[in-house]
């Protein structure tokens, strides 16, 4: 657990980047901090680090101030992935993902098979051990810096916008990267975007900052969404945010008129290991208002309309409320 007390930064020229924040960031899971450019994410998270030290207040990770540890030991349990990468671009990616490894001394048999693991764990392909970064697509290279911040197994990543300059499908896919580092690796993830759609589909807890650098709402993504604690998060999530609730909602809920076998030809579909945002949008593509569940081995089992995903939508909002 990571918790801020009263933490103010205020920068030589006057700004106030983050003024009296108290924040507690849990060890489970993914936390999100998600807000307005300028609002101070940023440097919240070098905070975290210690690139930044606090001006006042203090931050304590697991009980222990962090201020009392030396900075290499805090880094070493801390990944970090910035924007593009942030890749030497003079060294191979192999090179680039051994980065920590070489400096703390381990021999070079150890970091190759370090490497190829991790290039396993984030999806590259083996062969592309030898090249530099710009030879790379901006998702690769997203990659190779996800796999550099893990390699010596830190027990914190933390991610400032690290998918923001790749296109809506390949962040889709190291969206989903993300989840299985969380889930499969046990990580403690701690990731900054000003995006709302990318806090609630990676977030067990959305923090939603305001400026000066203080907390406007923490909760889960279905609090969030349909219960903004004041007009700033109501307007920041949008008004659209009865449809992003169906982020959260699985499609296997959904009251699905039954099927059996292939989808008709030229069908919409979605799968129903997914979401019912997913299922809302393939209705909404298709001619006639409808689309068709898939199992994993790609067969019809079930098909919704619009009416349904909204009705469902609206039924998951009262829920909520009344718990
Ligand atoms: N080194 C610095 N010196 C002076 N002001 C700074 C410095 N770093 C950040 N700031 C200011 O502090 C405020 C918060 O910046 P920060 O980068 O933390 O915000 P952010 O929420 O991450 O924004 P963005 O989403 O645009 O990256 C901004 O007004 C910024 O201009």
């Amino acid at each position: 657990m990571i918790e801020f007390d009263s933490v103010t930064k205020a920068f030589p020229d006057g700004t106030t980047a983050v003024e009296d924040l108290d924040l507690t960031i849990p060890s489970d899971g993914t936390t999100v901090i998600v807000g307005p450019s300028g609002c101070g994410k940023t440097t919240t998270l070098r905070m975290i680090n210690r690139m930044l030290d606090p001006s006042s207040g203090s931050i304590r990770w697991d009980g222990t101030d962090i201020a009392d540890v030396p900075v290499t030991r805090l880094r070493r349990q801390m990944g970090y992935v910035i924007q593009s990468g942030g890749l030497f671009p003079h060294k191979t990616v192999a090179e680039n993902i051994g980065t920590v490894p070489r400096l703390i001394g381990w021999d070079a048999r150890r970091i190759s098979a370090r490497t190829g693991e991790l290039m396993e764990l984030v999806d590259l392909d083996p062969a592309l051990a030898k090249r530099y970064p710009a030879q790379l697509s901006g998702g690769q290279q997203q990659r190779v810096g996800v796999a550099r911040a893990l390699a010596a197994d830190p027990v914190l990543l933390l991610m400032d916008e690290p998918f923001s300059a790749v296109d809506p499908l390949v962040r889709g896919d190291l969206q989903q990267m993300v989840k299985r580092l969380n889930t499969d690796l046990g990580k403690t993830i701690v990731l900054i975007t000003h995006d709302i759609d990318e806090a609630i589909t990676l977030g067990d807890e959305v923090v939603v900052m305001q400026r000066p650098g203080h907390v406007a709402q923490q909760g889960t993504p279905a609090q969030i969404l349909t219960e903004p604690a004041n007009p700033f998060v109501d307007a920041f999530v949008g008004k659209d945010r009865g449809y992003r609730a169906l982020t959260f909602l699985p499609a296997g809920e959904l009251d699905l008129t039954p099927a059996d076998g292939p989808p008709p030809e030229g069908a919409r579909t979605f799968p129903l290991s997914g979401s019912a945002r997913v299922a809302l949008d393939e209705t909404l593509l298709s001619t006639d208002g409808r689309a068709y569940a898939l199992d994993e081995g790609g067969r019809a089992v079930g098909m919704v309309g619009v009416d349904a995903i909204v009705a469902a939508a609206d039924r998951q909002r009262a829920l909520i409320k009344d718990s």
